[in-house]
């Protein structure tokens, strides 16, 4: 009933454009939300940039392959280049078969089992209630459209918002999406009290001075 998006195809300027296979302590960054997901035994797309429009295409081949042949589970790309997160996400929905969609980022490592849990346990209040998505907010107003859940059915505004966009010719935030959908916002304290699941790693700083054995 569920599969989850990692979104790993963004431009990572602030890390020197490479965030999904730099090291996180003695794994690769993208590995710990996909290492979660085989444990729960959640399925999931991740969704690359295509090598092709990039400068060493060779490189980035290698390192998808390594990636598929550990985890063999759909891997796409995103079918329009560095145009951001809802062209990825709907080339994964499209991948995808499950009733809820789980959209995650490569780049956020502290994810806990628990947080995705809590996140699923809302499902059937969602179901209930017809929303169509669902998605952590936090006291300020702030909402976390990266640790999130879509109805596939949502699919179908996902492809009129990008429709717009690309006739705009340029990229709107995953909040755009969630505007046009009717989204069940819960508490953030309701899926990690800490809040540290949320913490995405930006800069190479950062993520050296992570502390992945948590
Ligand atoms: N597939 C896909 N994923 C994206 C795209 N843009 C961002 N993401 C992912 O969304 C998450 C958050 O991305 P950001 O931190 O906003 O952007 P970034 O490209 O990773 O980094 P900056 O270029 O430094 O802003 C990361 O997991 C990215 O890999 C995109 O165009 N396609």
């Amino acid at each position: 009933m569920i599969s989850a998006i990692i979104l790993s195809g963004g431009k990572a300027e602030r890390m020197g454009g490479e965030k999904s296979f730099r090291k996180s302590g003695n794994k690769y960054l993208i590995e710990n939300i996909a290492d979660m997901l085989i444990e729960m035994e959640i399925p999931f797309v991740t969704v690359f940039k295509n090598p092709r429009f990039m400068e060493k295409p060779e490189e980035e081949i290698e390192k998808q392959l390594y990636y598929y042949k550990k985890y063999h589970q759909t891997i796409t790309w995103d079918f329009v280049p560095g145009m951001g997160p809802l062209i990825g996400m709907l080339s994964g929905m499209l991948n995808t078969k499950s009733q809820w969609v789980f959209l995650v980022p490569c780049d956020m490592p502290f994810i806990t089992e628990e947080s995705i849990i809590n996140l699923l346990s809302f499902i059937k209040e969602a179901e209930l209630n017809g929303y169509d998505c669902i998605v952590p907010k936090h006291k300020n107003g702030f909402i976390e459209p990266l640790f999130s859940l879509y109805h596939i059915s949502s699919v179908n505004v996902l492809g009129m918002v990008v429709e717009e966009m690309l006739e705009q010719n340029r990229s709107f935030p995953i909040r755009r999406l969630i505007d046009e959908l009717n989204p069940l916002y819960v508490d953030v304290d309701k899926i990690d009290k800490t809040c540290d699941i949320f913490i995405n790693l930006n800069t190479l700083k950062e993520l050296e001075n992570a502390c992945f054995d948590r």
